[in-house]
């Protein structure tokens, strides 16, 4: 049944039934982690759409969030429309409850990756199953929401990371997104070789990480602030338009720099519980590393976002971002 695959998934045992029916289609589980909803009919405009969670094992509520929705289609409170992907990603974390297990696995989606390892080996598993969904619905629209949660607080708990690739976002997508509650949109700057990245960067798909709160064990989690992105994700497996708003009620940002850790000894200068999005004056500093000296806010004002000073060596301690133009919205 397909509320077990979530289950049996996390278990690491293979569910009973490797496919069957549900209102307005089939499921088939292709592989550990990896759901596919095929509706029976659906329309051509439809997208290709992959719902993907748990790609870092601590981010519990978007993995219930996903629980949900596949028991509303298994219970026939939904009826299924458009091909869908669903994705559990880092199933060893989520057994563990952890981040990663040896590295973070949301820096590894990118072709020709050649590091061994479990996380690798999941991040080469995971393109593969995106490049065939993706292929076999080459005609549709694609979209991808990566479903995340954040390690700490933040001015706007529910927001949108924006992956940096050529090709500009359709502007439904942030009515979409506001009439999901989600409160602010982050462009990237740069690749980013982030699991929606890859979607956006080699698949042209419309792709965001989604961050939906704070990162809690399961059961910790209160839903209710996500019911708006649970009514979001409903409508578009049928098929439906969504809830829209105007872009107006986001607030966009971009990010000016990214703050890298390179030495053993590195801290961030501010407390580890300060707010994603947290102003900082020019002249303040903002981090100490051993190999690059003092880190600095120059001569504009910074926020910073997903401060972490327990980074690995060269990965990404923070990023520092300020208030961009928010984009035709298309009304
Ligand atoms: O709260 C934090 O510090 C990290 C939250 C998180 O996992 N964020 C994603 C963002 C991905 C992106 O930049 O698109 C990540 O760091 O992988
Ligand atoms: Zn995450």
């Amino acid at each position: 049944m397909l509320s077990e695959w979530l289950e049996a998934s996390l278990d690491g045992r293979s569910p009973d039934a490797k496919e069957g029916a549900l209102a307005g289609g089939r499921y088939r589980i292709e592989g550990a982690g990896l759901l596919e909803l095929t509706p029976a009919a659906s329309s051509a405009t439809a997208p290709a759409l992959i719902l993907s969670a748990g790609i870092h094992g601590n981010e519990t509520a978007p993995i219930e969030l996903l629980g949900e929705l596949l028991a509303r289609l298994e219970a026939g409170l939904l009826r299924l429309a458009t091909p869908t992907l669903v994705i559990l990603g880092n199933l060893e974390a989520i057994r563990a409850g952890t981040r990663y297990v040896d590295t973070n696995l949301n820096r590894l989606f990118r072709r020709g990756l050649d590091a061994a390892g479990m996380e690798p080996d999941r991040a080469r598993a995971l393109m593969s199953a995106v490049d065939a969904f993706y292929a076999h619905h080459a005609d549709r629209p694609r979209l991808h929401y990566d479903l995340h949660t954040a390690i700490r607080d933040s001015q706007y708990p529910r927001f949108a990371v924006d992956p940096y690739a050529e090709t500009v976002t359709p502007a439904t997508q942030w009515r979409w997104l506001a009439g999901a509650d989600i409160q602010a949109v982050l462009h990237q700057h740069a690749h980013s070789w982030t699991f929606s990245h890859y979607s956006k960067h080699y698949h042209d798909a419309a792709a965001f990480t989604l961050e939906l709160g704070r990162a809690l064990p399961f059961g910790d989690n209160d839903l209710a602030p996500l019911a708006p992105m649970a009514r979001l994700l409903e409508a578009l497996v049928e098929d439906r338009p969504p809830a829209s708003r105007s872009a107006e009620t986001l607030a966009f940002f971009r990010v000016e720099h990214e703050l890298r850790r390179h030495a053993e000894d590195f801290r961030l200068c501010f407390p580890d519980d300060t707010p994603n999005f947290t102003e900082f004056a020019p002249g303040t500093r903002l981090a100490e590393d051993a190999i690059d000296g003092p880190i600095t806010v120059g001569e504009r004002p910074l926020r910073v976002v997903f401060p972490n000073a327990a980074v690995e060596i060269g990965a990404r301690a923070a990023l520092l971002v300020s208030a961009a133009t928010p984009p035709d919205d298309g009304t």
